[in-house]
């Protein structure tokens, strides 16, 4: 380099994924009102249960963004959590999905539509073009991934 000349060279642009998990507890019934009570009966079996059941539910919540070259961070983990807390526990912890979630009210309480449901909170409250993916555990062994399509 010439001496004395002073050459700025911009960092290079580096992106992140956080996800933070977040436990909460709901029942809910498999049951579709444009199914007849045998149909109900016939797909979801169990899960039809007139009295419903119980979930111990775990997301993950992504977001996906540039690490800011000031903060160090994609978004403050405690604005994440306080996002959470709005979108996810507010609404659905210790909630009977169906009668207290009006979003259920005329939609089967499936982890896919949970995610959905999610999703959609979610986005309102997080950053702009932030969230990359909302991953549901029904159960230790059924887990549902959505990422807004
Ligand atoms: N596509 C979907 N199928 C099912 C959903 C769902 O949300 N999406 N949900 C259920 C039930 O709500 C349910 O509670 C599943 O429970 P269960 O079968 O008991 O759970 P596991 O598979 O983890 O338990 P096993 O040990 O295999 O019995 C059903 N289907
Ligand atoms: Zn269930």
């Amino acid at each position: 380099m010439e001496k004395g000349v002073k050459r700025v060279i911009a960092a290079r642009e580096r992106f992140c994924y956080i996800t933070r998990v977040q436990s909460f507890s709901a029942c809910h019934r498999l049951h579709s009102k444009s199914l007849t009570d045998e149909e109900n009966e016939r797909i979801f079996g169990k899960c039809n249960n007139p009295n419903g059941h119980g979930h111990n539910y775990k997301v993950e919540v992504t977001v996906r963004g540039k690490i800011d070259q000031n903060t160090g961070m994609v978004m403050n983990i405690t604005d994440l959590k306080q996002c959470i807390e709005e979108g996810i526990l507010k609404p659905l912890d210790h909630k009977n999905l169906d009668l207290d979630v009006p979003f259920f009210a005329n939609t089967v309480s499936t982890t896919e539509n949970l995610a959905v449901f999610i999703w959609d909170n979610m986005v309102k409250l997080l950053p702009p073009n932030l969230l990359y993916e909302i991953k549901v555990h029904e159960t230790d062994k059924n887990i549902i991934v959505y990422r807004g399509e």
